[in-house]
């Protein structure tokens, strides 16, 4: 088995910016290093080259655009993330929607650039969807507990359940992650247990007082 994959969003968060990005990256590279398990960082793109150049965890993008060099202006070129450093993107936000055709041509830039992909859905049917596209992930967050510190993995454990179900019917390499309102160890093992790889979360980490004592925490169970 892989080996377990946290993947904390910074989003816009003001906390997750400037010296709190890089004391969160700090803090996932000591927690990684004891747990084993995978933390990755996806912060906003400005911080992506720094925290890839100064830290040993893979950085991800929150968003990566379908287009590819040329006449595009305000666009997130995939080749820019990459060549800043980002391992993977995420695609697909729920506060960052495409169009399926979107998607598909995102993952698919994705692929072509070694860039690891983890496309976000908010149900099993979408799920389902976004595992017939191929990506590396697929994460599922329903949209009402994201920030709500509200844990999916509490509230609506059949979201996850049918979920898994769904993406391994479909595409059993994709591997399945799961997010919202995470905030510790027990969330995390109710997600594994539960057939996932991971979690992709935000808040519980990002606006801490003490953000390696939750990474910890999150780990604690694994
Ligand atoms: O990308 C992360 C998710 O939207 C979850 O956010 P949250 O952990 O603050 O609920």
């Amino acid at each position: 088995m892989d080996s377990p994959f946290i993947l904390v969003n910074l989003k816009t968060y003001q906390e997750g910016m400037g010296h709190n990005a890089r004391r969160i990256a700090v803090a996932a590279e000591t927690v990684s290093r004891e747990s084993g398990a995978v933390i990755g960082i996806a912060p906003i793109f400005t911080e992506i080259r720094p925290l890839s150049q100064h830290h040993a965890i893979p950085v991800y993008a929150q968003h990566i655009d379908a287009i590819t060099p040329g006449a595009h202006t305000g666009h997130i070129l995939p080749e820019a993330v990459r060549s800043a450093g980002a391992s993977g993107t995420l695609i697909n936000h729920s506060e960052r929607r495409l169009t399926l055709a979107d998607i598909d041509a995102c993952i698919q830039a994705a692929r072509r650039l070694n860039l690891e992909s983890v496309v976000c859905t908010n149900n099993d049917a979408t799920s389902a969807a976004a595992a017939a596209l191929k990506p590396d992930y697929v994460a599922v967050e329903p949209p009402e507990l994201i920030g709500s510190g509200v844990s999916v993995s509490k509230a609506d454990p059949g979201v996850i359940e049918r979920s898994v179900n769904a993406v391994r019917a479909v595409n059993p390499d994709v591997k399945v992650l799961t997010g919202a309102g995470i905030q510790s160890g027990e969330c995390v093992k109710i997600a594994i247990d539960l057939g996932t790889c991971g979690v992709l979360l935000a808040s519980s980490v990002v606006k801490a007082e003490d953000p390696e004592a939750v990474l910890r925490d999150l780990v604690s169970l694994l």
